[in-house]
């Protein structure tokens, strides 16, 4: 593993379009040694775009990239990641042991075939042909492939994608494993409680532009709305006037209400209703903070055009 204290992969100020398709505009995003960078954004937002760069797939039209320091193109550089993207076309005639011994040849020290097949829960198809398995024992077989290598940087673009739970964290406790022993991992997904599972560090992508970047806990705490839940007789359409309330209704029979200023709230709610019962009251989490930070973007950012 590396012990270099520099960004394992980097994109400075990079854009990229397609045609006149602006799919990254002015990027800047580092992948630390021995955490897991979650790149989040909705469709279209430029996150496959940014993996094929730094694997060296596309050319930025401006800024850099680059993998360990290089450019990404360099066998050198390639030697040292592991590469599961959204779709992969294999070989369908050759059986999971061979595809998984194949890959481990192209690696200076892979792990044995047995470690990689327990890694993704593949070890009862290794006498399998690839093109007879299921859509997700593919991906567990793809996943096997992008760990096999022993890389210092995992890239994984939406992994657990129509995975079923066991296999989902089967592949979770593989990462984890993977950033102990001091590898890395850049990590695309739609699945927020995925990045919140497994994420040192989230950056939210979004019509090409990085929009927030932190823990989990930053990107949190960059809204600060509160989820106050309560048995009331309160009426939620009069609630909806109430200064700091963004959103009430009822939920059963509950009442929800969506705030950001909790604490004013929370007194009237107490002083109105002597009756009030069953109180919660929550942070929003990552899914609420994600809807909030892409719903919000500034006016321009939204995918476009380019002049
Ligand atoms: N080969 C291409 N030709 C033209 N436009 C493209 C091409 N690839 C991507 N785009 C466009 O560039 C933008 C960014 O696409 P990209 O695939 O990077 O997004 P993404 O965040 O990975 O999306 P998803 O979550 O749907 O996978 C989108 O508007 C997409 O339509």
């Amino acid at each position: 593993m590396t012990q270099t204290s520099l960004p394992l992969a980097r994109l400075r100020a990079v854009h990229k379009r397609y045609g006149n398709r602006v799919a990254l505009a002015g990027v800047d995003l580092s992948v630390p040694a021995s955490q897991v960078l979650a790149l989040l954004g909705p469709n279209g937002a430029g996150k496959s775009t940014a993996i094929s760069l730094l694997l060296g797939l596309l050319e930025p039209d401006a800024g850099r990239a680059e993998l360990f320091g290089q450019n990404p193109g360099q066998l050198g550089a390639r030697q040292r990641i592991g590469v599961m993207l959204q779709s992969a076309s294999l070989p369908a005639t050759l059986k999971v042991r061979e595809l998984i011994d194949l890959t481990r040849s192209y690696y200076p020290a892979p792990h044995s075939l047995d470690a990689c097949a327990d890694m993704a829960g593949v070890a009862d198809l290794l006498d399998r042909r690839y093109g007879r398995l299921s859509g997700g024992q593919q991906r567990r077989v793809q996943f096997a492939l992008a760990m096999c290598g022993r890389p210092d940087l995992l890239f994984l673009d939406e992994p657990t994608t129509g995975l079923d739970i066991d296999a989902r964290r089967a592949i979770w406790a593989a990462v984890r494993a993977h950033v102990a022993g001091g590898g890395a991992v850049l990590l695309t997904t739609h699945y927020l409680e995925e990045a919140e599972a497994l994420a040192d560090r989230v950056a939210v992508l979004d019509a090409g532009r990085i929009l927030a970047e932190g823990s989990v806990a930053d990107i949190c705490a960059r809204i600060g709305q509160r989820r106050i839940r309560c048995l009331s007789a309160q009426v939620p359409e009069a609630l909806t006037r109430w200064p700091g309330v963004i959103e009430a209704r009822r939920d059963g029979p509950r009442i929800e209400i969506i705030t950001d200023a909790a604490e004013a709230v929370l007194r009237r709610l107490l002083a109105e209703d002597a009756a009030l019962s069953e109180l919660e009251v929550e942070r929003a989490g990552l899914a609420e903070a994600f809807l909030q930070l892409t719903a919000d973007k500034p006016a321009g950012t939204s995918i476009r055009e380019a002049a």
